[in-house]
């Protein structure tokens, strides 16, 4: 079921920090800055060969990576986007086998403007884990 991985989010509390650290530090290509209010983030994509970073900011009080940033004030690690074919037909497996589709369960349109799910971290070994349709 599952394809490439599409990427891995890292959280930051300073998104225009990070992305001088990836564009200068460590020499990396760094998309411009995109709010996204109904995701409660805003994200930027490092272009790597082989896949992308997506650095998260919160935006606003409800921000779903609030929480994730009060609890690891320095950043970090906050989930891992794979490919899928059929996000419908995934969801349908996944729900199949117990997993915990987050939110109302739709598939929502995300930063890359394709269909995203997320499912619950406590159901994949303490990953929060995206679902991309591609
Ligand atoms: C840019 C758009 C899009 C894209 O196209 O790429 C994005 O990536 S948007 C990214 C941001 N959106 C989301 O994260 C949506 C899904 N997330 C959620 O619904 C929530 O964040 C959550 C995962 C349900 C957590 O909600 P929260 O209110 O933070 O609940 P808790 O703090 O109580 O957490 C419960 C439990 O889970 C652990 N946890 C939380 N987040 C993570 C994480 N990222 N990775 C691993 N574990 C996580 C948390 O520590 C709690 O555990 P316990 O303390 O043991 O109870
Ligand atoms: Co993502």
């Amino acid at each position: 079921m599952l394809g490439r991985v599409n990427h891995v989010a890292i959280a930051v509390t300073d998104l225009a920090a990070a992305t001088e650290c990836y564009s200068g530090t460590l020499g990396a290509k760094v998309s411009s800055p995109m709010a996204l209010p109904e995701h409660g983030v805003t994200v930027v994509f490092v272009e790597l060969p082989n896949t992308k970073i997506e650095l998260l900011e919160p935006l606003g009080e409800t921000s779903p990576i609030r929480a994730f940033l009060d609890k690891n004030p320095s950043g970090g690690i906050h989930h891992i986007c794979y490919e899928v074919e059929d996000i419908k037909a995934a969801r349908a497996h996944l729900t199949g086998q117990g997993a915990r589709v987050l939110g109302d369960g739709e598939p929502r349109i995300g930063a890359h403007g394709k269909p995203v799910l997320f499912l619950h971290p406590k159901d994949f070994f303490g990953t929060l884990i995206e679902l991309e349709q591609v």
